[in-house]
């Protein structure tokens, strides 16, 4: 067996740029997964917890996750999310494709009903996979301090951008317990990458009031909370995707809620995609 230092010395360094200088922030920790996933982290700011997760998922299960989406026509303009923003209604600020997955939720227990679908093994295939991810997601959470399961994880939301597509500033948080499920907040964003733009090239996602900007990675994730500690939203987690100078660029996004949704009340209806 290697040591650490080994292992984290092979991991290329993230393409990380803070007040407009290139960072390469330490290896602070590294977690071994449940499922035998070993996921190095690197702390990139000391606001919003942001931090960078070396091989939380897997370059081919990115793939499945893309085919399997497509197969069943789900990408679709990305919603606008209506933003206040100096008492000036944005709407025009997000013009990526996105598409929301099988919430595990919902869907985990009526796998006989998933099944008789015309598609019903690619849509089972999608199950797992989001069932997986979720759970990986929630055990990379509870290995760090902060107890959490899969019944916390929104549904997953595949994102992609076209060469000069964006999704300008903005914040994950629910604005008013209006639009969240059943009165949660977001308390976390995982944002899983599925492709790799090299610096210069454009798809980071930008932090602009920490002047933090990230260039995708496969495989590869940032994290950060969206909420301060007292669990009220921090107006500081706002961020962007810039749109990519060429090619696409491909992320899924893995919200964690501040309290695990309860699956005996009608999450079904409750969800809006
Ligand atoms: O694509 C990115 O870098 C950011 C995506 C994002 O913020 C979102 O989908 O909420
Ligand atoms: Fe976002």
């Amino acid at each position: 067996a290697t040591t650490e230092a080994c292992d984290s010395a092979e991991l290329p360094a993230p393409a990380v740029v803070v007040g407009g200088a290139a960072v390469e922030p330490p290896i602070s920790e590294t977690i071994e997964l449940r499922d035998g996933r070993t996921v190095a982290l690197r702390t990139l700011h000391a606001e919003l917890q942001l931090t960078y997760a070396h091989g939380l998922v897997a370059a081919e299960e990115l793939e499945a996750l893309v085919r399997l989406a497509e197969s069943r026509g789900g990408f679709r303009r990305s919603p606008l999310r209506r933003q206040h923003s100096d008492g000036v209604i944005k709407d025009d600020i997000r013009n990526s494709s996105s598409c929301p997955l099988l919430w595990p939720m919902v869907y985990a227990g009526r796998a006989h009903e998933v099944a008789a679908a015309a598609n019903g093994a690619a849509l089972l295939e999608e199950l797992s996979l989001a069932t997986r991810i979720s759970e990986r997601v929630a055990d990379l959470f509870s290995r760090s301090g902060m107890p959490t399961t899969a019944a916390h994880v929104e549904p997953l939301q595949l994102v992609r951008y076209q060469a000069s597509e964006l999704f300008g500033p903005h914040h994950d948080y629910h604005e008013s317990p209006s639009s969240s499920v059943q009165g949660e907040q977001r308390s976390f964003t995982v944002l899983l990458f599925g492709s790799t733009l090299p610096p210069g090239s454009g798809g980071e996602t930008r932090f602009p009031l920490l002047d933090v900007s990230v260039s995708p990675r496969t495989g590869d994730a940032l994290i950060w909370a969206n909420l301060l500690d007292d669990g009220t939203p921090n107006v500081r987690s706002l961020h962007e995707g810039r749109p990519p100078a060429s090619g696409e660029k491909l992320a899924v996004n893995v919200w964690v809620a501040d309290r695990p949704f309860d699956s005996s009340s009608d999450l079904e209806r409750a969800v809006r995609t």
